[in-house]
């Protein structure tokens, strides 16, 4: 018998290794093996099993079986072929993505010995497991190869696999561990009043102490309004004091419990807080059940705030009940949180939670849990399309004309929006795409009937769309004495000032982090650059140093400048940072906090930071796009956008998509609950198409103009693009390179390519930069023989001595 075998690599293609009998019997599809290769070991996935012997070469025999039942379902084998045709990459490549760390253990992986391990957990294991764990007690870690010495034999993965299993010891992560987990004390009822006769004999039979019985009280509504109580918030609210909840603590009728933010409490599944949808939520919910007993796919374009996720959770619930499993995906982790709390409320503990924060435990025991169907709800980012759903029924994909859906580094460089149709389709899975600013793509293939289409068009509640307002940033008086302008014109200074007085929220949007993005010298112009990327310096003030946002290299602020020797510098515009020091400037007896991805570093800090926002412990929000993306903020009715030029001033052919959908997702924050909120756009061309539209809130308007843009210029959705990035330390090998390749695709066949040329960023971390763009009709024969020849040419490339260290990245669909 032989296998064909997946491993965690960049190879150009499968290999073969043959089963020696002993074992035959318990080789499968989706099991894991161990082999060798080059003289390292790996663990790989069986991909298919025959009889036929290769012909030409010897197959190494597999050295053994880790698995006793397939780790991956052939759905997921699938999804895996499909990805890797359809982008460009190897089955590898995906496997590395799709496996978390324990399960794909190689020669060098390291071995940490679990601290917190028992006695007893180590009680049933063998001989040769227990020669293991006693070496990594005492050296506290251990390489692979060194396990393989200890044991004298080549089948360790076997006895690695049960003491991880077993938890002895976990697969030491390089990025995961960096950042401390922040804990915060949540509070819980003793469990004794879990049920309701004893919580209210309790309340019934209750005598003296009235602030203890008020704390309670008080615990009771936050517990029914939040799904979880935070001791913090508690105190705060009910304004009792740490030894009043000390002693209802002492008594046993309340629980504190220290628990790190982001880790999910165990809930008990019969949480539920109901809610109705309104009637217009109730038409889109049975017209999207309509469409899907026509369509695989169904697109819900609903305005801002008109409560799609109220529909979704209402899809779910109806997937639990058939006992079916769904997937909620979201495009990045930071939304997660607040989305998570809401989702809580109403499935408890039927629901789970996936992305790549979590550490390689925490994510093996989600796989396992999903692939036995003990969990049925998930909500994930992106890499959560890669977990063993056993019986699918439904995926959402929220926000779905959000870019970061699709994966830029390293391969597999795949849309999860694309790749959820596919693999949804594998078991008859119907998919709801959601947003209030569709993507081209997707719309197009409602108008085409591919997709169906449900409009929802009225926030809930009624409550109105916001204001927008333009301000003419030419109109705004420069600041005394120089010739710059405040970087808040005054109508916007009034606004927040009203918003202040209301005790309203206000959130500033500005796209650059940072101090200002450019420092340059007064005299001649001269600009600081990256040593190591044709990029500018950001200055960061808070740090006091010029950072390259490329390669994240820092250095130290320039006094003189290194072209004419002035010692005059001066800063041009201006990035979050600034921002925040220009509002504690403007606005006195206010609370102001920033929210980029310099801010928010940690696991935890961004989740933190919108929770603070939610309980209006910040008055004032500065961020970038972290701030826009599907957050729902009660008391905002102020947004204002401080330099939309930036946002307008693109090259890009999709810019005016992105400016649209940016804008239009900002305001969104604004007067969600009550009252019209308002947005202010400072802008200096103000006469721009774009405005018009985000200003009258007209999507299909901008859809209409903006998709005559792509037919008559033949961009996507009525073309299919592919790039392909070439890199390498020396710029000509870079050029050669993609020559050869172009001109190797010209020679078969006839294809509308742009370039070779360098991108606008030429050269980053000390690699040059070559680009290709190949523009395609779609038409699947055309573009499945384009990526045929694409590929046979990388491989030519790469048997080429001079070509082979040269970096080649191609890019299917880029966004
Ligand atoms: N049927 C309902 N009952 C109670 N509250 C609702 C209902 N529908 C919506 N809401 C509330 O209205 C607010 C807006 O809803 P939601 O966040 O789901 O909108 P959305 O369409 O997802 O918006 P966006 O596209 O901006 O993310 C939320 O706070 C939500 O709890
Ligand atoms: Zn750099």
């Amino acid at each position: 018998m032989f296998a064909e075998i997946i491993i965690p690599l960049y190879l150009p293609r499968n290999y073969t290794w043959s089963v020696p009998e002993e074992f035959t019997d318990e080789m499968q599809v989706g099991v894991r093996v161990e082999v060798a290769l080059r003289n390292k070991k790996y663990t790989g996935i069986v991909k298919r099993l025959f009889h036929e012997p290769p012909e030409g070469f010897q197959p190494k025999p597999i050295l053994s079986v880790i698995d006793k039942e397939p780790l991956v379902y052939g759905h997921q084998l699938s999804l895996w072929n499909w990805i890797a045709q359809y982008y460009l990459c190897t089955e590898g490549e995906v496997m590395q993505a799709a496996l978390p760390a324990n399960f794909k253990l190689s020669s060098e992986s390291v071995l940490i010995w679990n601290d917190e391990i028992n006695e007893e957990e180590l009680q049933d294991l063998d001989d040769e497991e227990f020669i293991v764990a006693e070496a990594l007690s005492i050296k506290k870690e251990l390489r692979l190869s060194e396990v393989q010495q200890l044991l004298d034999s080549v089948h360790v993965y076997p006895v690695i696999k049960k003491l991880i299993e077993n938890k002895v010891c976990f697969i030491w992560e390089e990025l995961k561990q960096k950042y401390k987990e922040k804990k915060e004390t949540y509070i819980t009822l003793h469990p004794q009043y879990n049920n309701d006769e004893a919580l209210e004999q309790l309340l019934n039979d209750w005598q003296g102490a009235p602030r203890q019985m008020e704390l309670l009280l008080a615990y009771l509504h936050l517990r029914s309004t939040e799904g979880e109580v935070i001791q913090s918030a508690l105190l705060k609210k009910s304004g009792a004091t740490t030894p009043q909840l000390k002693a209802l603590i002492n008594k046993k009728i309340l629980v504190a419990e220290k628990r790190a933010v982001g880790r999910l409490p165990d809930l008990h599944a019969d949480i539920r807080l109901g809610f109705e949808l309104s009637v217009a939520q109730q038409a889109a919910m049975e017209a999207i059940k309509n469409s899907f007993e026509e369509k695989n796919v169904c697109l819900l374009h609903g305005v801002t705030s008109s409560g799609k996720t109220q529909i979704y959770i209402k899809l779910l619930e109806e997937q639990l009940n058939l006992g079916k499993q769904a997937l909620y995906m979201l495009p990045e982790i930071a939304l997660t949180a607040q989305i998570i709390r809401r989702l809580q409320k109403h499935f408890g503990g039927n629901i789970a939670i996936y992305h790549s924060k979590f550490n390689a435990n925490e994510r093996v025991e989600i796989w396992n849990k999903i692939k036995s169907g003990e969990v049925k709800i998930l909500l994930g980012a992106r890499s959560a399309l890669f977990l063993p759903f056993k019986d699918l029924g439904l995926i959402i994909v929220d926000e779905e004309h959000d870019a970061s859906y699709k994966q830029q580094e390293p391969a597999p460089r795949y849309h999860a929006r694309d790749a959820a149709v596919y693999y949804a389709a594998q078991f008859g899975a119907r998919v709801l795409l959601g947003s209030a600013t569709p993507s081209l793509e997707t719309y197009l293939n409602c108008q085409n009937n591919k997709y169906g289409l449900v409009e929802l068009n009225e926030r809930y509640g009624k409550v109105e769309m916001p204001e927008i307002q333009l301000v003419d940033l030419k109109t705004v008086p420069a600041l005394p004495g120089s010739n710059e302008r405040h970087i808040l014109s005054p109508q916007l200074i009034q606004a927040v000032d009203r918003s202040m007085e209301d005790h309203k929220q206000v959130i500033l949007f500005q796209n650059r982090r940072g101090y200002s993005p450019y420092f340059i010298c007064n005299t001649c112009g001269w600009i600081p650059h990256c040593t190591d990327c044709d990029v500018t310096l950001t200055y960061h003030k808070g740090k006091n140093k010029l950072t390259c946002h490329y390669c994240g290299k820092d250095y130290p602020v320039i006094q003189t400048c290194v072209a004419c020797g002035s010692h005059d510098f001066k800063q041009k515009n201006f990035g979050t940072e600034k921002i925040e020091e220009t509002v504690v400037e403007t606005f006195s007896n206010v609370q102001i906090a920033r929210m980029d991805y310099d801010s928010v570093k940690g696991k935890h800090d961004h989740d933190a930071l919108i929770r603070r926002f939610e309980q209006k412990r910040i008055d004032i929000l500065v961020g970038t796009q972290m701030v826009v993306k599907g957050l729902d903020f009660e008391h905002v009715n102020l947004v204002g956008i401080l330099d939309a030029d930036g946002i307008l001033n693109f090259t890009d052919f999709r810019v005016n998509e992105r400016a649209f959908q940016l804008m239009e997702q900002v305001s969104g924050r604004a007067g969600r609950r009550g009252d019209k909120g308002l947005v202010i756009i400072q802008v200096s061309k103000t006469n721009h198409p774009v405005l018009d539209f985000v200003r009258r809130h007209d999507y299909k308007d901008f859809y209409k103009f903006e998709i005559e843009n792509r037919r008559l210029y033949e961009y996507p959705p009525f073309t299919r693009l592919i790039q392909v990035v070439f890199k390498h330390k020396e710029k000509h090998i870079a050029e050669e390179a993609a020559n050869i390749l172009v001109n190797g695709i010209r020679q078969q066949g006839k294809f509308r390519i742009i370039g070779p040329a360098e991108p606008v960023i030429a050269r980053i971390r000390n690699q040059y930069l070559y680009e290709i763009l190949i523009k395609l009709p779609k038409d699947n024969r055309q573009i499945n023989y384009c990526k045929t020849l694409i590929a046979q040419q990388i491989i030519i490339l790469q048997t080429n001595k001079r070509y082979r260290s040269v970096v080649i990245l191609p890019n299917v669909d880029p966004v």
